[in-house]
């Protein structure tokens, strides 16, 4: 169990705020690094985060700072918790400041849209001297603040690192499971984003719940189907980074790709809406099952729907009209 650790947070947003909250909370010494100076001035004097976690009083032993030396110095552990976009830029901020055997931990969900990497191959060629794990599941970060009882995993290849940091990183309210399955459990949580856009989308155009379980069904086989051609094992994709990340996400508006998907669905603007990583990750998805030849329809669908090139009832009426098919 978590407790006595210097632990850094990478990012000043929702998930940052909570991860570095539930481990302060269990007795850590937190140092969360933000580029944002207003968001910084907020969580060191208001013990708030109002623009990423409204209505969450911080823990008062929580700190934030604008250096990132600063939140690095003397730490056991990095939680890298910046959109999967922008993690690359942030590893080759922090490179320089991180000593070589301090493992650090993926926390964004996504897959790199300018190179179809993932993550963890990111950070390999930014920090090779590092140690590289990733932590997901079904997790909001409004529940995980609060306190609300959580369960995640981290994966790393070698196990002996995963249940360090699982161990490390589990709190009383967030229970850290650890597996060897470092791709798979990257795969599962990047790709169930890109259904929780279209569950949403199915939701928003009214299209009804038998649609909406059919939708996320089918988008579990292609999720296994393109995670599977990573390497990733299956039953990690039927664990809580796979199966389990699906139910919490396609089924919550309280999850940003599905609100993102409603709005698509529901035809209205989403130029304003928050952080939905399915939008970056759909089209690099769609690209490499296409180059690995994966069946992934709905994938595909999001895609087209994301462009604007068909609506929601089109990509629907389209998947129905498939050839039939035996169900594998
Ligand atoms: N919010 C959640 O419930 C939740 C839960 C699990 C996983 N995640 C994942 O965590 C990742 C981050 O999500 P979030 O909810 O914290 O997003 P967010 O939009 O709330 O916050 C993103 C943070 O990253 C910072 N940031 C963006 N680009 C940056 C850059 N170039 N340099 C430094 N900082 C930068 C922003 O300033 C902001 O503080 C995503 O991949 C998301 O899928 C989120
Ligand atoms: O709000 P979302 O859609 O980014 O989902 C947040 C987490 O990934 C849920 O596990």
């Amino acid at each position: 169990m978590s407790g006595g650790a210097r632990i850094a947070v990478l990012g000043g947003g929702a998930w940052g705020t909570a991860l570095a909250q539930t481990l302060c909370m269990a007795g850590n010494t937190v140092r969360l690094w933000a580029r944002d100076a207003a968001n910084v001035e907020a969580i060191n004097h208001d013990h708030a985060n109002p623009r990423y976690l409204p209505g969450i009083g911080l823990h008062e032993a929580l700190t934030a700072s604008g250096d990132a030396g600063s939140a690095l110095r003397g730490v056991e552990c990095v939680l890298a918790v910046v959109p999967a976009q922008t993690m690359r830029i942030v590893l080759e901020t922090v490179a320089p400041l991180l000593p070589n055997d301090v493992p650090v931990v993926l926390c964004a969900k996504g897959i790199e849209a300018s190179t179809g990497q993932l993550l963890s191959e990111v950070a390999r060629e930014v920090l090779p001297e590092s140690p590289v794990a990733a932590l997901s599941g079904p997790s909001f970060a409004h529940d995980v603040a609060a306190g609300l009882p959580t369960a995640v995993t981290v994966a790393a290849e070698d196990l002996g690192t995963a249940d360090r940091l699982a161990t490390l990183l589990s709190t009383p309210s967030l229970r850290c499971y650890s597996s060897d399955d470092l791709v798979g459990v990257e795969v599962g949580g990047a790709l169930k984003n890109v259904l929780a856009i279209a569950a949403g989308a199915v939701a928003g155009a009214g299209l009804g719940a038998s649609a909406q379980a059919s939708l996320v069904t089918r988008g579990f086989v292609e999720l296994r189907r393109i995670a599977e051609s990573f390497g990733a094992r299956p039953e990690t994709l039927m664990g809580l980074s796979g199966l389990g990340d699906l139910i919490l996400t396609c089924g919550s508006g309280q999850s940003r790709n599905f609100s993102y998907g409603h709005a698509v669905g529901r035809g209205q603007p989403v130029a304003n809406l928050p952080l939905a990583e399915g939008v970056a990750t759909a089209g690099i998805a769609w690209t490499i099952a296409q180059e690995r030849r994966l069946d992934a329809p709905i994938t595909q669908s999001v895609v087209m729907l994301l462009d604007q090139r068909i609506t929601v009832r089109e990509a629907v009426s389209n998947l129905l009209a498939r050839p039939l098919k035996r169900e594998t």
